[in-house]
């Protein structure tokens, strides 16, 4: 593991934050660290960088205790904390130049992250006229510089558009697969980790609901079919009669659990035969909040 903890926690005041928290995150994984906001996400990276002390608990990072190597474990980490610390009047390449004068590593790593990153063409563009996305990705290759086996990212889609979330997430997945990187980022949009992620964490409240690989994940998340129809109620009952299990009925739509695509075009092949006309019949993946309660009433 490269990262593994054990009973981890934090309080701020009387609010205990952090709970008794075991995270296990596999090498060459991207580890999708969930949860609602306020669910403790932000402090426990803070924690697992060592910018705050935990009240009990280990921490281990490539197998080394950040009590006694914390030193080591840090030099091989980069980390994006919320918005990057950038100078907004200095161009991209100059911001990297300058942590690369900092970190002593040669200059010329700072034009491969700048490729890694696709922001070649705009190095010599000022970083406070770029915009959130090319700000995200200058953080990221900041992050980069001192080449860490390790990266941790606090909700670096924040905030972007749909682009600006597909340019992070294809990078994120080209340094696990080219660069041999393991990744930790949080979210709080399942839609947006699961795309990317191996694993997954799920937190609220500052426990840990759910862990494990995203096939596990998937397992437990059953899918839904969402049919859209003209009579939702009257198509219903048709497929019910026919043995299939309907979950949920409003006046736009009603649902059923997916087993396969030929399910779906069986169903749409059944209510237009029928007679009930079909708006849009579509996979419906279950939101964060619902996998929430799908996850703690199994518990
Ligand atoms: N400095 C602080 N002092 C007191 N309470 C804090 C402090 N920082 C965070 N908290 C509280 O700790 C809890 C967890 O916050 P945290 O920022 O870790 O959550 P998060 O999951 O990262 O949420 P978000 O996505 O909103 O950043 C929240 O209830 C928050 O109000």
């Amino acid at each position: 593991m490269v990262i593994k903890t054990e009973g981890l926690s934090f309080t701020f005041g009387k609010q205990q934050v952090v709970k008794s928290l075991a995270l296990q995150v596999p090498e060459g994984s991207i580890y999708g660290f969930l949860g609602p906001n306020g669910a403790g996400k932000t402090t426990t990276i803070k924690l697992l960088l060592n910018l705050l002390k935990p009240d009990a608990g280990n921490i281990h990072i490539f197998e080394q205790d950040i009590k006694t190597s914390r030193i080591s474990i840090l030099s091989q980490i980069g980390s994006l904390i919320e918005q990057p610390a950038l100078y907004q009047h200095l161009t991209g390449r100059e911001n990297l130049l300058n942590r690369a004068l900092l970190l002593q590593v040669p200059a010329q790593r700072v034009e491969d992250m700048l490729d890694l990153v696709q922001l070649t063409a705009a190095a010599n563009k000022k970083a406070g006229q770029y915009s959130l996305g090319m700000k995200q990705r200058l953080g990221i290759a900041l992050a980069l510089l001192a080449n860490p086996k390790l990266l941790i990212l606090d909700e670096p889609t924040n905030g972007l558009d749909p682009n600006g979330i597909i340019e992070i997430r294809e990078l994120l997945k080209k340094l696990v697969a080219q660069h041999g990187k393991t990744v930790f980022i949080s979210s709080h949009l399942l839609g947006e980790i699961e795309r990317m992620a191996t694993h997954v964490g799920i937190i609220n409240n500052g426990a840990m609901l759910f862990q494990g690989s995203v096939a596990d994940l998937q397992a437990i998340s059953k899918p839904l079919v969402r049919v859209d129809a003209e009579n939702t109620v009257d198509a219903a009952n048709l497929l019910t009669r026919h043995h299939i299990n309907v979950t949920e009925v409003t006046d736009e739509h009603l649902l059923v659990p997916y087993i396969s695509k030929q399910q779906m075009g069986e169903i749409n092949a059944l209510l237009n035969k029928n007679g009930q006309m079909v708006y849009s019949i579509s996979k419906q993946q279950k939101d964060l909040e619902k996998l929430f309660l799908d996850i703690t009433q199994r518990a």
